[in-house]
């Protein structure tokens, strides 16, 4: 596996880093058995140092909690491993039966969380982060989601007082870079435009996009930011490359479920038909083909990928090398099922 200089971070990242939601029972209570399974299959799939990323949010500190542990049980050398960890969610004892957090997103929590983004609450978020990580630490971070951040606003004053939140927790990271308790800063968001929002007032190593640079969608606009981003020495990591699952056949999309019920949702349905059937007719597994073009345009390091499974780690990793012919990419072109003006493949 090719590594490259991330950004400017000055670490050298694998192709491949592991995503961590499943450790915080997204959509699913996972069982503790498979929890170690998945994290040791991180170390057979990657050479060391192994990417993570995860995030406070995930599981309100059940994520990081599970990767400290399970890191300490293989007793991996803090060498070996780069966290990446989002902030902007500490957390809290769980009052009640359910977490008030996301309601229907996580399952089988034994805490809650709250949303702290601001130069004390970002600061908060990492300790606490590290606390949770045990013998490990974050070297990377980010903060987490301004897109939810800024659209929960209320009205125009709010809107600006969470931009202005925004940038004094952006302030809080500059300094633990600058003390040199972190490699990098950076951000994750599934909505592009915030990134490009956040790029616009703050200094960053790297970015984390998530859900927007797919072979389900790929606009333009995207692509021209991504060469903007290329040419500053930012470096990006493709998250979410199989739209939460969708793409290869999940019924989430995007986070949500697709009942087909809308006109939108059997437009995605349609589009899911026409691409199995094209992968089907030049024998290209459909994860391959997502995580091909993923990596297809220039300025992308590496794609986060789902833990979903060891089984699908493998399948993923394995696939990520793979080249499908260039017949098959101008027949994605042709049947309208990427963009025919995509500049990349085919
Ligand atoms: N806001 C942010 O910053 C976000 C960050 N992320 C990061 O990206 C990581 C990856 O995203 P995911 O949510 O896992 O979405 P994803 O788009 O990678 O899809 C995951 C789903 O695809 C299925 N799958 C995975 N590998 C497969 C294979 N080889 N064959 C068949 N099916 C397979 C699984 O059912 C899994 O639930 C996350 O764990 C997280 O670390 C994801 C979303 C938002
Ligand atoms: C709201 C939300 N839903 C799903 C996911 C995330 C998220 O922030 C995330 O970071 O990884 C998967």
């Amino acid at each position: 596996m090719q590594r490259q200089l991330f950004g400017k971070t000055g670490l050298r990242i694998p192709p491949v880093v592991f995503g961590s939601t499943s450790l915080g029972n997204l959509f699913a209570e996972v069982p503790d058995e498979a929890k170690q399974q998945v994290v040791a299959e991180w170390f057979r799939r990657v050479e060391a140092p192994v990417f993570i990323d995860s995030a406070g949010k995930y599981g309100a500190g059940m994520s990081l909690e599970i990767i400290g542990r399970e890191l300490a049980r293989l007793n991996i050398d803090p060498a070996d491993v780069v966290i990446s960890n989002k902030l902007a969610w500490t957390r809290q004892p769980l009052v009640g039966d359910e977490p008030t957090f996301e309601p229907g997103a996580w399952f089988g929590l034994t805490h809650d969380a709250r949303q702290e983004i601001s130069y004390e609450g970002i600061l908060r978020c990492y300790h606490q982060g590290n606390e949770l990580l045990g013998d490990y630490q974050a070297g990377l971070v980010s903060v987490h989601d301004p897109d939810e951040y800024l659209a929960a606003a209320t009205d125009s004053a709010d809107h600006k007082q969470r931009w202005h939140d925004i940038e004094e927790a952006y302030r809080a990271l500059g300094e633990l870079r600058s003390e040199g308790k972190v490699l990098g800063v950076g951000v994750g968001a599934k909505e592009w435009t915030s990134i490009r929002d956040v790029c616009d007032r703050v200094d960053l190593d790297w970015v984390m996009l998530a859900n927007s640079l797919t072979i389900m969608k790929h606009p333009p606009e995207l692509l021209a930011f991504i060469e903007q981003l290329d040419e500053a020495g930012v470096g990006i990591l493709n998250a979410a490359v199989f739209n939460a699952g969708f793409a290869l056949g999940g019924k989430f999309y995007d986070y949500r479920v697709v009942t087909g019920e809308s006109a939108e949702d059997r437009e995605l349905l349609d589009w899911r038909q026409r691409f199995q059937t094209a992968c089907q007719r030049f024998d290209v597994a459909p994860a391959a083909a997502c995580l091909e073009f993923a990596r297809s345009v220039p300025g992308i390091q590496a794609v986060a990928i789902s833990s979903s499974s060891p089984h699908n780690i493998a399948r993923t990793v394995a696939a990520v090398d793979g080249a499908a012919p260039p017949s098959f990419w101008s027949h994605l072109k042709e049947m309208h099922v990427i963009d025919p003006s995509f500049p990349f493949l085919g």
